[in-house]
C-alpha cells in the first residue's frame, strides 16, 4: 500500500524562552492509502497542531513531513496554497463556508477552485448534500443552519471533491448521536471505495470503536 503521509522526527514547539512549550516531540507516523486515522487525546494534547502541520498550514520546528514521498518544507509559500486546494479536504471547526453563498453553492465552490470537471459539478453537489442528509437545505444561507448543520455543509463540501486526503477537525462534535454514526459512515465508504485517506480528531469513543486506527497523543508523543 502507498503512504500518502509520513512524520518523520516531527517536532513543534510555541513561544521561546519561559513561555516555551513543546507541544509535539519526535512524532513518527506512516499513512497508507486507504486508511481512516483517528487522532485522541486529550485537549491540548496537539491533535490541531498535527492536522495544522499536515495541512501545511504550519511548520514543524524539528523533523519532515512527506506527502507521498515529496517533503512539505521545500514548498513555497504559493506551492503551499496549492497543495492545499488540490490534494486536501478541510473539515475544521470554523467551517470555512462563504456566508453570501447557498449550501448548493459552497459546495459547487469547492469543486470549482479544486479543478473538478464542469460536467460533474452538480451531480457530485446534489450527491454530497443527500449524503449529509440536508437536501431540504439546498438553497440556504450558512447563517439559516445550526452548527450542526453547517458542519454537515462543511463535510459535503470535503468529500465532494473527493481529495487524495482530508483532515478533520473533530467533524462530528455537532451531531447527535445517529447523525455521527450515520456520518463516519459516510466517511468508512469513501475511504474503502475512492483513493481518499483520512485524519480525524475526536473524543468520543463510540466513534472510536467504528475505526480501525486510534492513536494516541500523550506528553507530545504518539502511543
Ligand atoms: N499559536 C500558538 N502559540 C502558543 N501555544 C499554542 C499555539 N497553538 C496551540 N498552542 C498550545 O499548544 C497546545 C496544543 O494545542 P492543540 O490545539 O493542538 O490541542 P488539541 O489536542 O487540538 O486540543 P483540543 O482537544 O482542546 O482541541 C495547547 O497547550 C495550546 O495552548
Amino acid at each position: 500500500m502507498n503512504t500518502v503521509v509520513e512524520l518523520k522526527d516531527v517536532e513543534r514547539v510555541y513561544g521561546g524562552g519561559n513561555q516555551k512549550v513543546q507541544v509535539l516531540k519526535q512524532i513518527n507516523l506512516s499513512i497508507k492509502e486507504n486508511q481512516l486515522i483517528a487522532l485522541k487525546g486529550r485537549s491540548g494534547s496537539g491533535k490541531t497542531t498535527l492536522l495544522n502541520l499536515i495541512g501545511a498550514l504550519d511548520r514543524p520546528t524539528n523533523g519532515e513531513i512527506y506527502f507521498h514521498g515529496e517533503p512539505l518544507s521545500l514548498l513555497n509559500t504559493k506551492q503551499q496554497a496549492e497543495y492545499r486546494r488540490t490534494k486536501l479536504g478541510f473539515i475544521f471547526q470554523s467551517h470555512g463556508l462563504v456566508p453570501l453563498m447557498t449550501v448548493e453553492e459552497n459546495i459547487e465552490f469547492g469543486l470549482r477552485v479544486t479543478g473538478a470537471p464542469r460536467e460533474e459539478w452538480d451531480s457530485r453537489v446534489q450527491e454530497a448534500i443527500d449524503v449529509v442528509g440536508l437536501t431540504n437545505r439546498a438553497k440556504h444561507r450558512p447563517y439559516e443552519l445550526s452548527g450542526g448543520e453547517q458542519q454537515r455543509v462543511a463535510i459535503a463540501r470535503a468529500i465532494s471533491t473527493e481529495p487524495s486526503l482530508i483532515l478533520a477537525d473533530e467533524p462530528t462534535a455537532e451531531l447527535n448521536s445517529t447523525m455521527a454514526y450515520q456520518i463516519v459512515q459516510v466517511f468508512k465508504k469513501l475511504v474503502n471505495e475512492k483513493k481518499t485517506t483520512m485524519i480525524l480528531t475526536t473524543h468520543d469513543p463510540a466513534i472510536m470503536e467504528m475505526l480501525d486506527y486510534v492513536y494516541t497523543l500523550e506528553d507530545g508523543r504518539i502511543e
